[in-house]
């Protein structure tokens, strides 16, 4: 849309626009600027300019009147004085003209006041004389301050355009969350949730209830309806359920046009994604695959948008999700495009195995202190808190302190929650994706079969009647003891991130993404689950290395922490307490770092029943040979 700010010198055509550009999220552009400069200079002398002098001027307006609209809109302040002159500049069809209207007496005191323009005074008199008042569009009077200019614009542009830029289908935590976020932010929203007679009925009205401030909201239950209330090309984010995604499609898909783009932001597989992303292209529509994280909070406040899909698609969203992102430490919305197909998803996917392990291993932590030391989890709230300010500080550290904190009545409600994790299935589908690409993917597979380990409760409660634990009779220095967690727990995490980023590293190769891992760092360190202090360190390392654990300083703290981290696995399962989340990142560490390990045995062992051939060490890469071991 073009908005064009018009009326005579003075009547404060750019102060508005520019104001209203901003409140529109438009560029702005002063036709003042396009005159040539012998207009200017004829101006200048307080000389009128004739039809002739405006038509070049008027041409070069009316050529880019198109461009801007094509690069999503703009906002112009030009005198635009006679309608001859406005239909020379009507070179799109929307077009929405607010004239500034306001009597001599006004105006000449205003431009009497102004010092540093080229409009003298004395030309308001031949601009009235031109004037064609426009007997269409907004009219405002300018005796009003600008910000009641600009409020009075937008309230009638809105009772004027009744379609909504954006539409959301979905109304649960996370779509009614993020639609409330475009709308505090400004963006008309449309929303859906499906009508299920006696269960879901006008979900949508109950949240324009519950919100009596936000008027840029409207709700259907009609899917057709919503449809048509909304801006093309139409954007619509689906926040529903992986599940229901496809048949979802199937009922929204004969309802849009060309051009059209549908966001999925909910949790899909990226492989349905890329199915969906093909789909969908056939039908001239674009299909963006976008991981959101940030949970409930972040959704409503600005989460980390994950987008991947078709450039073009993405294009006319992207000031969207970048509005509603939340801002890293310098100011950058947490979004980027992310790569082609399912990748954004796909990202999502790996974002959500590293939450697993980071979840996993804070638990193991936890374990060590209270079910091996003995101290209370209010204390170990105390030592978390510590480690929060000390360079180990993370959303998932801050809410488990909280959690370690809640109380019911007298009681823990944590000790009053069945201790059986439940899962939706992201984590599980990065696990199975790394065996897929041979990636080893230890903590993150290790923290999926914990939750399926934790499920076996009935099972679990009569081994441990079975198997009672002993506890060896070692003295253990408390305080040494947490020293060496906290190291064990910073070398658990960097491992983690390290394993995590290595699968997206190896499947953007292998399908020429060319993820941008310091820019997937940084949009993951604000808004999203995994966001911590160490993810801003992950987004400057990125820029320059590869593999984490090649990175000096990575492997200062490694080193440091390497002793620490051996004995309190060797002594937690000693006492047994289960790690596996720990235990798996120290294994994996080790192998990582072990230069000779003994998979020549496993050759061999291949080799002998199964003549599978090896490779040797004293022979050039490539060579095979096979040996009659018999
Ligand atoms: N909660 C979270 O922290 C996060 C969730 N996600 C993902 O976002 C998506 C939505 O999650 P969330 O908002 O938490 O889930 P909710 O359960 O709160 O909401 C699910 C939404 O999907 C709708 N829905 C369910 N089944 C169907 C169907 N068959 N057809 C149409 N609509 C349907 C529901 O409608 P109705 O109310 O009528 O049942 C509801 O609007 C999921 O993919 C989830 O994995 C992503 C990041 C964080
Ligand atoms: O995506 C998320 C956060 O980023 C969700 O919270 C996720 O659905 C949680 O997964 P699960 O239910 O499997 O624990």
């Amino acid at each position: 849309m073009i908005y064009i700010v018009m009326g005579v010198t003075g009547s404060g055509k750019t102060t508005v626009g520019q104001r209203l550009a901003e409140r529109l999220r438009l560029p702005f552009y002063d036709a003042d600027d396009y005159h040539p400069r012998p207009s200017i200079d004829k101006m200048r002398q307080g000389i009128p300019l004739n039809d002739a002098d405006r038509a070049p001027w008027l041409a070069q307006l009316a050529s880019l009147i198109p461009v801007w609209e094509a690069n999503g809109g703009a906002v112009l302040a030009c005198s635009a004085l006679k309608e001859e002159y406005r239909k020379t500049l009507q070179t799109v069809p929307d077009i929405s003209w607010i004239y500034l209207d306001g009597s001599r007496d006004t105006i000449l005191q205003r431009l009497q006041a102004r010092h540093a323009h080229f409009m003298p005074p004395a030309m308001l008199e031949s601009q009235l004389q031109s004037l064609e008042k426009p007997a269409y569009g907004i009219h405002v009077d300018v005796s009003l301050s600008p910000e009641q200019i600009v409020q009075e614009v937008i309230s009638k542009l809105d009772h004027m355009n009744p379609q909504s830029e954006f539409g959301v289908i979905g109304l649960g935590v996370m779509g009614k969350s993020l639609a409330l976020n475009l709308a505090s932010r400004g963006v008309r929203v449309a929303m859906y949730n499906r009508h299920v007679p006696g269960k879901e009925e006008g979900i949508a009205t109950q949240v324009i209830a519950e919100n009596p401030s936000l008027t840029n909201i409207k709700g259907f239950d009609k899917l057709e309806e919503f449809v048509q209330s909304l801006e093309k090309p139409r954007k619509v984010l689906l926040m529903i359920y992986a599940g229901a995604i496809d048949a979802q499609l199937d009922v929204l898909i004969p309802l849009l046009e060309s051009g059209d783009v549908v966001i999925d932001g909910g949790n899909s597989y990226y492989k349905d994604t890329a199915r969906r992303t093909a789909l969908l292209s056939g039908k001239g529509l674009h299909f963006v695959g976008a991981g959101i994280s940030g949970g409930e909070e972040g959704a409503r406040k600005g989460p980390s948008i994950m987008p991947g899909g078709p450039r073009e698609g993405y294009e006319q969203i992207a000031k969207y999700l970048e509005l509603i992102a939340a801002r890293d430490s310098k100011g950058k919305p947490c979004t980027t495009y992310i790569g082609p197909d399912g990748a954004g998803h796909f990202v999502k996917m790996v974002h959500n195995g590293i939450e697993y392990a980071e979840m996993q291993a804070l638990a193991e932590v936890y374990s060590l202190l209270r079910f091996m030391l003995g101290i209370a989890p209010a204390e170990i709230a105390g030592i978390f808190k510590d480690w929060q300010k000390n360079s180990l500080g993370s959303y998932l550290l801050e809410i488990t302190i909280d959690i370690l904190q809640k109380k019911e009545g007298d009681e823990l409600l944590l000790d009053k929650i069945l201790d059986q994790a439940e899962q939706k299935g992201t984590g599980g589908w990065s696990a199975a994706v790394a065996l897929e690409y041979g990636v080893p993917y230890d903590t993150l597979s290790a923290a999926v079969m914990a939750r399926a380990l934790s499920a076996m409760k009935t099972e679990r409660v009569k081994a441990a009647a079975l198997y009672q634990k002993q506890s060896p009779s070692v003295t253990i220095n408390e305080k040494s003891f947490v020293t060496s967690l906290k190291q064990a727990y910073q070398a658990t995490r960097i491992i983690n991130h390290e394993i995590g980023f290595s699968l997206m590293r190896e499947v953007s190769v292998q399908l020429n993404w060319e993820l941008n891992f310091s820019e997937i760092a940084r949009i993951w360190t604000n808004g999203c689950i995994i966001r911590s202090q160490l993810m801003e360190e992950l987004a400057e390392i990125y820029k320059h290395e590869q593999r984490l654990l090649m990175a000096p300083p990575i492997v200062d703290k490694i080193r440091n922490a390497r002793q620490g981290f051996a004995s309190v696995v060797a002594l937690g399962l000693q006492y047994g307490i289960p790690l596996p989340v720990l235990s798996s990142a120290l294994n994996y560490f080790i192998g990582y770092s072990t230069a000779d390990s003994a998979a020549n045995l496993l050759q061999a062992q291949r080799d002998y029943f199964g003549a599978h051939t090896y490779q040797r060490k004293d022979k050039t890469t490539g060579e095979y040979f096979h040996t009659q071991w018999k």
